[in-house]
Parts: C-alpha cells; sequence; structure tokens
C-alpha cells in the first residue's frame, strides 16, 4: 500500500470540512469507532510526516504535527553539540523559545539522553532527545501548560522517533560519508531555502551592505597528496579539512563536500571584507593540517556574492569562475567573481549549455 493509498483512506473517515462523521449510537460500536479514528489521525499524522524530502520540512512537520495532536503552547528544536554539522537554518524558525530558563532542561536531556519534564512557573517544559548515530543531535522541547499524560507521551515519544529514523534516511542522502558535511545532492534545496529569507542587512561599524557568499575551493595539487603519501591519507587531509572549516565557519553558513577535494560554503550575510577576512582565516587553519609530514594544504578559492539569486546553480557557476581563474594565476588566492567582472578580467556570460554540474 502506498502513502498517497493510506492518506485517501484516511481522510476518507471525515466529512468535506475535515471533522469525523457523526458516531455510532451503539455506545460500544461509537467507543471503538472513536479509538479507530484517533488512530487514523495517527497515521494520517505519520504519513504528512514522512511525506516530507527535506530535513527543514520535515522538521516543520513535526512540529506542526505535536502543535496538532497535543496541548503545547509552543514547541520548537534546539541544536545541540553533535559531530554532524548541523546549519542553523535547518531548524524550524516558528515557535521559538528564547527564554534562558529552557537551556537548563535542553542539557539535562542531551546529557542523559533521555526525556526529561519539568514544571517550570506555570508551564510544563518537556525535552525530547532526537538522536543520530546515538548522540544526541537536536532536543525537541514542547510547553504546556498541563503536565502530560501517559497517552500524550507515547504519541509524543512516537512522533520524535518517526521523525529520528526519517532524518537518519535523509541525513544519510544529503550528507558526505566522509566528512558528514551536506553533499551535491543537497545543494540545491539547501542553498534555494536559505536564500529565499534573504533580509538584506548593513554592517553597523562600517555602514557597507551584508550579503551572502557562494564559495567554492578546491585543494591545491590534491593529486601530489594522495601519490605520495596514499590514498587513505588523502582521505585523512580531506577530513581534516571539513573539521576546519567547522571550526572557522558559522554555525549558520551551509557547508558542502561536492566530492574529491571539492568543497562548497554558503556564507551567512556579511560584509565582502568579512568574507576575505574568514576565508583566509581558513587558508592559514588548513596550511598548518599534518604540517610534521606533509607540506602546506593550500587551497583556492571563488566567491561570488549569491544575495537575491534565484538560481543556486548559476552561482556556482559563477563561483567556479572565479575559481578557475585563481587555479589560473598561481593558486592559493581568493577571488569573487564582481571584483573580476569589475576588473574586466572576465565578462558577464551565460554559460549553462557548457557546463553539466548535476
Ligand atoms: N583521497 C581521496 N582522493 C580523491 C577522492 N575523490 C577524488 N580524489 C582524487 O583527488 C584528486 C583531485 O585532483 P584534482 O582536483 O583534479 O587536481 P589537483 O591535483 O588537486 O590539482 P589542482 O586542482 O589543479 O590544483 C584526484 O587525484 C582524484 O583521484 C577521495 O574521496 N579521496
Amino acid at each position: 500500500m502506498t502513502a498517497s493509498s493510506v492518506q485517501g483512506r484516511v481522510h476518507s473517515q471525515y466529512n468535506d470540512a475535515g471533522e469525523p462523521n457523526g458516531l455510532a449510537s451503539n455506545p460500544v460500536e461509537a467507543a471503538a469507532e472513536m479509538v479507530g479514528r484517533a488512530s487514523e489521525a495517527v497515521l494520517n499524522s505519520v504519513v504528512q510526516l514522512t511525506g516530507k524530502r527535506q530535513i527543514r520540512a520535515l522538521g516543520e512537520s513535526l512540529v506542526d504535527t505535536i502543535h496538532n495532536s497535543l496541548d503545547a503552547t509552543a514547541v520548537a528544536f534546539v541544536a545541540v553539540n553533535s559531530p554532524i554539522h548541523f546549519p542553523a537554518c535547518m531548524l524550524p524558525k516558528k515557535n521559538a523559545l528564547p527564554e534562558s530558563s529552557l537551556l537548563d532542561c535542553v542539557q539535562k536531556c542531551s546529557r542523559q539522553n533521555q526525556m526529561v519534564s519539568e514544571r517550570h512557573d506555570d508551564s510544563v517544559l518537556t525535552a525530547l532527545p532526537i538522536m543520530v548515530n546515538g548522540i544526541t543531535v537536536k532536543v525537541l522541547l514542547i510547553k504546556s501548560i498541563m503536565e502530560m499524560s501517559e497517552h500524550q507521551i507515547s504519541l509524543l515519544t512516537g512522533f520524535a522517533r518517526v521523525y529520528e529514523n526519517f532524518l537518519n534516511v535523509m541525513l544519510d542522502m544529503e550528507t558526505d560519508s566522509l566528512t558528514g558535511l551536506l553533499n551535491k545532492k543537497a545543494y540545491y534545496s539547501q542553498v534555494l531555502a536559505v536564500l529565499e529569507d534573504d533580509d538584506s542587512a548593513v554592517c553597523e561599524e562600517s555602514g557597507d551592505p551584508k550579503f551572502f557568499w557562494l564559495v567554492i575551493f578546491d585543494v591545491d595539487k590534491f593529486k601530489k597528496i594522495n601519490d605520495t603519501f596514499g590514498h587513505l591519507y588523502g582521505d585523512e587531509i580531506l577530513l581534516l579539512v571539513a573539521n576546519t572549516m567547522i571550526k572557522v565557519f558559522d554555525d549558520e553558513d551551509l557547508l558542502f563536500r561536492f566530492g574529491g577535494d571539492e568543497f562548497v560554503v554558503l556564507l551567512s550575510p556579511r560584509t565582502k571584507e568579512k568574507a576575505r577576512e574568514v576565508l583566509k582565516q581558513f587558508q592559514q587553519e588548513i596550511a598548518c593540517i599534518r604540517n610534521d609530514k606533509l607540506w602546506p594544504v593550500r587551497c583556492s578559492i571563488g566567491g561570488v556574492n549569491a544575495s537575491g539569486a534565484e538560481n543556486p546553480t548559476d552561482l556556482l557557476v559563477q563561483a567556479d569562475r572565479a575559481l578557475y581563474y585563481v587555479k589560473e594565476n598561481g593558486r592559493g588566492k581568493i577571488a569573487f567573481y564582481c571584483d573580476l567582472l569589475d576588473d574586466g578580467v572576465m565578462t558577464n556570460e551565460h554559460f549553462e549549455d557548457d557546463i553539466e554540474l548535476f
């Protein structure tokens, strides 16, 4: 039976307004019918939840499901330290619970890897761990007026487990198995989702405009590392490069490995100077990787202003042209596409027909 056939059958128990049809007049039959409808409602929620194809949408769907099924006054996800880099933008933004008193509950939950429920003044906080590979990576936080009943807790736990299972499948699909960064498959939807929320801002210190920056980089002469020290050692260098990315870039930045020694970053809004600064810092940090055995690891970087862009693939083409320019002109540097256009080094041409990125 497919998901859509389940959904069709479940909906047939409701009238056109989405309300339950009338119950049977016999009390036993009516009770059985009520139980049946409750199960159908749960099944419906599971079908909706697992109908999502993006981690962010999946999270939002879980928040909505819990809101609709339980008497919660607020529901939110809180990211906790994890080996897998979870960009903040993957988390549902609505229903955020920014109060500092919640942190304690979140920390207890992530430390103990189990549900925590506490009364705070006039409300009850329930925190549930969401685990990937046995480690709590997010905490689902529910604020309610009343303490939850056993039935509500088992419903909540069930939804969280469905989400967790599906999240694990999606992570397998959208993350790179070597580094844990997002993979090329995740690029288009992740970048599009972030750019859709683009609100332009200005740097308070300098008054300069802040933009998203799409950056692509490639380790210089990586083949030589493989050829000299072996493929496994090359893998270790790639892993260390990815760890340096996680260390240097912000939680809001999206980090991808496209394959081989090619990495992509969507930098959250900042001025061009700040973007250049963080990229330089990154270059300095990777130069120190395994410098006991290896010559300094260098990389060439091409970037493009991504704010206002509607097509993530076009951005990739432009950033790649800037990277290519650096590779052709001595490697190890940073070039922004806009500067290359301003300097007359290249023209704003369309290359869609020539370049196949996906
Ligand atoms: N260790 C390792 N090597 C890989 C992996 N995927 C691709 N490679 C190798 O990475 C190398 C990529 O080299 P290129 O980027 O084409 O060239 P390069 O030597 O880095 O030279 P430039 O980019 O021109 O500076 C090739 O030798 C690939 O075989 C991987 O997952 N692990």
